[in-house]
């Protein structure tokens, strides 16, 4: 049977935009937009893991948030286990280590890139969820009576 592989990635926020980077020639994927991360080594957390790999490849330091979505995917010649993480803290200065080219995206411009295919749906879930955050706080500000005097 094939091996399933562990992958943690990350949706790393910045005013409300999203960190996106390419797979670079003579990588499986190459050319297709990614979230940065990679594969889970022997005896590591998916969190450890990718805080290691997003110093390793984009030279910052994140503190990792919660478990957004997980998606298995078979690639044919292999297959992923690929959980997202949100990651909101962060510093350093983003270097490109191990990627072709970076961009920030808003909600509404994630499609404007190809995405590996394994991403799609954890992206759409997470849409899904901040759409949802936004929505219910801003029925809960319009709850709140303010009274004057
Ligand atoms: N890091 C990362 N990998 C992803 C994503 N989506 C996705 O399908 N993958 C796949 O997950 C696998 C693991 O990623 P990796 O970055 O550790 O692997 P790699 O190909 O660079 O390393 P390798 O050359 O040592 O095998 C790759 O086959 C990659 O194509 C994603 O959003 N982030």
């Amino acid at each position: 049977m094939k091996k399933q592989i562990d992958v943690a990635a990350a949706i790393i926020c910045k005013e409300n935009k999203i960190f996106a980077a390419r797979r670079r020639v003579g990588k499986h994927l190459a050319g297709l937009w990614e979230l940065p991360g990679g594969k889970l080594e022997e005896g590591e957390t998916p969190e450890q893991c990718l805080a290691r790999e997003l110093e390793e490849e984009l030279n910052i330091k994140a503190r990792i948030g919660s478990l957004i979505s997980e998606n298995i995917f078979d690639y044919g010649a292999k297959a992923i286990r690929l959980m997202a993480y949100e990651v909101k803290c962060f510093s350093g200065d983003f270097r490109l280590i191990d990627h072709d080219a970076m961009c920030w995206l808003a909600l509404n411009e994630l499609n404007t890139i190809e995405w590996a295919p394994a991403d799609i749906p954890l992206l759409d879930r997470y849409k899904e969820l901040t759409e949802m955050a936004v929505c219910s706080s801003s029925s809960k500000s319009n709850g709140y009576i303010q009274e004057n005097g």
